[in-house]
């Protein structure tokens, strides 16, 4: 192996590190490294490729290769040419489970009712729901896509996988609609039961576990239902923010939860909100969801989307071109189950009209999807969205005041403005008051930073984001 070889093997193990592995399969691998003198030109399979490569992670590339020689990077030069791989190596499509391998869809223990239970006809069928509880086996690590966005709830979530009960109890996890919560904690369930097929896991809905309480308390069987759900290994309970309101549901709960962490069982929560924000939800239960560890999954950024869109199209045997995966991603940024649906239109408008999967046919095929995106978002609608949030006057977007209580949700609209709508810097900042475009970029500038460093503020940016789009 050439130095120049040695240093690029260097970079690829540092990329992945630092990309983690669907990003770094999708953008990183299929690049062909070949010395030129004493360069090292990378060859990309087409230009947005090319484009994409400087733009987000030459960078990284150049401190990597300037990392192996102790601080003086080789120059690196990006190339359109045949030699890269087409196309990120698809891996092998999932086998289909065969009904002795694994069922395709895995039933957990439940409770099993007693003859008295059984013999009261609400509650057998009751008893008989929880013979139905499912995870779905799709939702695995394996098939989750890890970027910015969610990798800390993921190192959280495997962390919980490996030892449940012990690290951190509970593990309550939230963020908006459709960003893969629900995906997360059966992860975790399917890894348990992967690894422990005899734990006693329940997947349960917030909305089914009431209609459990109220079944429980229409046929005075409580003492079942606390033996059921007292006994379980891991409890995972999704959309919690459903308790909100059902007193008896939340006194149920709050004796399971105790049971289950004094035995040092593992629960796992999700809500669509910091469980302090959930009104409605009792002070005891609230102070224990912060017992454990509290984390976020934010709406996923660009270069995620077009990962998830990538595995997603290969799980369906499709070769995805990376110029419809980028215009997909970038037109469609609200959550992951949208990005899914547009994926599901593209793909099924190709076969339908037996057309190769251009950039114009994925045009076509969600022409009234973002003509309905693209009317919505105005910087009127964002000022207004922003200024009720944080219940300051709309005025006060365009006002010369310069509190931080105003001049932050300022930035946060400009920012958004500047993410959802075509609109240049000075344009924005014109509808922000007549402002320079340099107090524009400021703006940007300092929105994108706390993002990184302030979890609060990620959070309540992630919040407007999905309103904005929805
Ligand atoms: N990072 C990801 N990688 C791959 N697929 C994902 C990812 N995030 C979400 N998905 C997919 O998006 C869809 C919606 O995810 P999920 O149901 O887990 O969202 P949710 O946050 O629980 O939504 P809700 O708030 O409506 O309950 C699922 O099909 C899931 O597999």
């Amino acid at each position: 192996m050439s130095v120049l070889e040695n240093c690029w093997s260097h970079c690829l193990a540092t990329l992945e590190e630092r990309l983690g592995a669907d990003q770094f399969r999708i953008w990183i691998r299929p690049l062909v490294a070949e010395a030129n003198g004493d360069a090292l030109s990378l060859i990309v399979p087409n230009q947005i490729f090319l484009q994409f490569i400087r733009d987000r992670y030459m960078g990284l590339i150049e401190e990597a290769a300037s990392t192996f020689f102790d601080g003086e990077a080789p120059s690196i030069e990006l190339k359109v040419g045949s030699a890269a791989r087409k196309a990120p190596p698809a891996p092998q499509p999932a086998a289909p489970a065969t009904p002795a391998a694994r069922p395709a869809i895995q039933t957990i223990q439940s409770f099993a009712p007693s003859a008295a239970a059984a013999a009261r006809p609400a509650l057998a069928a009751a008893a008989a729901n929880h013979e139905t509880t499912r995870l779905n086996p799709n939702f695995t690590f394996e098939t989750l896509v890890t970027g910015k966005a969610n990798q800390l709830a993921r190192a959280a979530a495997e962390q919980v996988a490996e030892n449940p009960g012990v690290s951190y109890n509970p593990l309550f996890v939230y963020g908006g609609v459709g960003l893969g919560k629900t995906h997360l904690i059966q992860a975790i369930g399917n890894l348990v039961h992967q690894r422990k097929p005899q734990t006693k896991i329940r997947y349960i809905h917030a909305e089914k576990y009431v209609a459990d309480v109220v079944k429980a308390y229409q046929h005075k069987a409580f003492d079942e239902f606390k033996r059921y759900y007292h006994s379980l290994d891991l409890l995972l309970i999704d959309d919690i923010q459903f308790f909100v309101g059902k007193d008896k549901t939340q006194e149920e709960f709050f004796y399971a939860f105790n049971a289950l962490v004094e035995a040092h069982k593992q629960i796992i929560i999700t809500s669509d909100r910091y469980p302090k924000e959930i009104d409605g939800l009792q002070e005891r239960l609230t102070s224990r969801f912060s017992w454990g560890l509290t984390v976020a999954i934010e709406p996923p950024e660009l270069e995620m989307r077009v990962a998830i869109l990538m595995k997603k199209a290969e799980r369906e045997n499709f070769k995805l071109d990376s110029t419809v995966a980028f215009f997909v991603a970038k037109n469609i940024r609200s959550n992951v189950r949208e990005l899914e649906g547009a994926l599901k239109r593209v793909l099924a408008y190709a076969r339908f009209t037996n057309q190769p999967l251009t950039l114009e046919a994925a045009k076509e095929a969600l022409r009234d999807i973002l003509a309905a995106g693209n009317r919505q978002i105005s910087v009127e609608n964002i000022q207004k969205t922003v200024a009720d949030y944080y219940k300051i006057k709309v005025a006060d977007m365009h006002s010369k005041k310069r509190t931080r209580d105003i001049a932050r949700p300022r930035q946060i609209a400009m920012a958004l403005t500047k993410e959802l709508t075509q609109m240049s810097l000075p344009a924005v900042g014109e509808a922000f008051g007549g402002r320079d475009h340099t107090t524009v970029l400021h703006a940007c500038r300092t929105i994108e930073d706390l993002r990184q460093n302030d979890t609060e503020l990620a959070h309540q940016y992630g919040v407007l984001l999905q309103m904005l789009r929805s």
